[in-house]
């Protein structure tokens, strides 16, 4: 069966790369960029819904797209993901940080690192969607990830590399940033952008293979 990665992520590519072989995996990002944003959402339940709303139309995007093309639902497998960070903000309610805004992403980056990131834990949330022929099954996985105290000479320093441009929460756990990490609980790859070790089980559950 083929698996049809739904995303212009190259992280997610890589991730996925590890346990589909490469004749058996191909890439077709959603056409559309605009995503519902989480903005005004202040509990757990809602965040959650809205993910799963963010990945719903991520895979309806992507099977309309393949059946443009002419591609038959029951010989592929689909696979659309969003990662979000949730920090905890003023009276501890959970505040939903995405992609830093472009074109200023820096003074919002150092913010967050200022506000959410040093000395604290957040969570980082993956929303993943498998569809395979009629069969669906949605997940949400959840990773805590705990920063050292951060000077600012240090956030600067971060901020200067890049890296923060395009990554949820504006930093990349695979990269500069694995030196700004105190604690990972939880699954790696979920951080990185795709829970492997749940989407093998969703997989294998929905006979959407791998093995
Ligand atoms: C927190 C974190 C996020 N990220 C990345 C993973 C995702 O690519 C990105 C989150 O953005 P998403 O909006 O989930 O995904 P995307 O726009 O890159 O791709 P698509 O919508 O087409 O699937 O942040 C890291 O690479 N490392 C990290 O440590």
């Amino acid at each position: 069966m083929l698996t049809v990665l739904g995303s212009q992520s190259p992280r997610r590519l890589e991730l996925l790369q590890q346990i589909i072989p490469a004749d058996e995996l191909t890439v077709l990002p959603p056409r559309s960029a605009d995503e519902p944003g989480f903005e005004g959402l202040t509990t757990v339940s809602a965040i959650e819904a809205q993910l799963r709303n963010v990945v719903q139309l991520k895979l309806d995007d992507v099977v309309d797209q393949l059946q443009q093309q002419g591609h038959l639902l029951s010989e592929c497998c689909v696979v659309c993901a969003d990662t979000i960070v949730v920090a905890r903000g003023a009276n501890d309610l959970p505040v939903v940080l995405g992609k830093p805004p472009m074109p200023h992403w820096q003074a919002t980056v150092r913010d967050w690192f200022r506000e959410y990131y040093s000395g604290r834990t957040h969570e980082v949330w993956t929303g993943c969607v498998i569809a395979v022929d009629e069969k669906l099954q949605h997940t949400i996985v959840k990773t805590n990830v705990t920063m050292c105290s951060l000077e600012d000479e240090l956030i600067d320093w971060y901020v200067s590399t890049e890296e923060p441009i395009g990554k949820a929460g504006g930093y990349g756990l695979q990269g500069a940033a694995a030196m700004l990490i105190d604690a990972v609980d939880g699954s790696l790859t979920n951080v990185i952008g795709l829970p492997l070790r749940e989407i093998r089980q969703t997989l294998k559950s929905l006979n959407g293979s791998p093995n």
